[in-house]
């Protein structure tokens, strides 16, 4: 497939199969994250990499913020939680890791660079002929998630990318016209 090609074509895949990414795909997707643009060179960013028995500990953290949030929850809300993770074989976890005090790297920059990691690893894997879709929802952003992973408090969790063997027909690309969202100054 040739750059252009992945790029123009690219699609999320929610619905994801074993086995998870193989050690030589996350290789090359990692090494496409760390290419990602980075100003100043604060590489402000990490991966957690969830499989196996690491997506029961991560669907037991938001079981732990659903808690947090209502002592009281029911167990169909915390059970609900505790599955989110296994809707695929490989959760990746991408965490801006932000440098507060870089006076020429604002951290929004810090977290665009994260956030074109987590492209990266999309894009890399959709290269490989893997299934992947970046999701956030609540999880992303609660305290307890972020304590339980480790974040300090500048930090962001940029999204989970949900990774393995496409489960299901890829979505129709929408069509957009391009002329929709640029305008030229000549
Ligand atoms: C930062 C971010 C967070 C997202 N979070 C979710 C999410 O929690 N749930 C979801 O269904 N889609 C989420 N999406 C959207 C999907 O990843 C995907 O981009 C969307 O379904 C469109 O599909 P496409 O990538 O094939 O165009 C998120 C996208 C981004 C960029």
């Amino acid at each position: 497939m040739d750059a252009l090609t992945l790029l123009h074509e690219r699609s999320s895949m929610g619905k994801l199969m074993g086995p998870a990414p193989s050690a030589e795909q996350l290789e090359a997707m990692y090494r496409a994250a760390l290419r990602a643009p980075d100003h100043k060179e604060l590489r402000p960013w990490r991966f957690i990499e969830f499989s196996g028995a690491g997506l029961e500990r991560l669907g037991e953290l938001f079981a732990q913020a659903e808690l947090r949030e209502d002592p009281h929850a029911e167990d169909a809300r915390l059970n609900g939680a505790r599955k989110k993770p296994q809707r695929a074989p490989m959760v990746i976890a991408v965490i801006a890791r932000v440098t507060p005090d870089e006076p020429k790297v604002p951290q929004v920059e810090q977290i665009l660079s994260a956030g074109c990691a987590a492209h990266s690893l999309l894009l890399a894997a959709h290269a490989q002929d893997l299934g992947a879709m970046w999701r956030t929802g609540q999880y992303a952003f609660d305290p307890t998630v972020h304590e339980g992973l480790g974040l300090a408090e500048e930090d962001a969790l940029v999204g989970f990318i949900y990774l393995g063997q496409p489960g299901g027909r890829p979505r129709r690309l929408p069509e957009h016209d391009t002329a929709d969202f640029v305008e030229r100054w000549t």
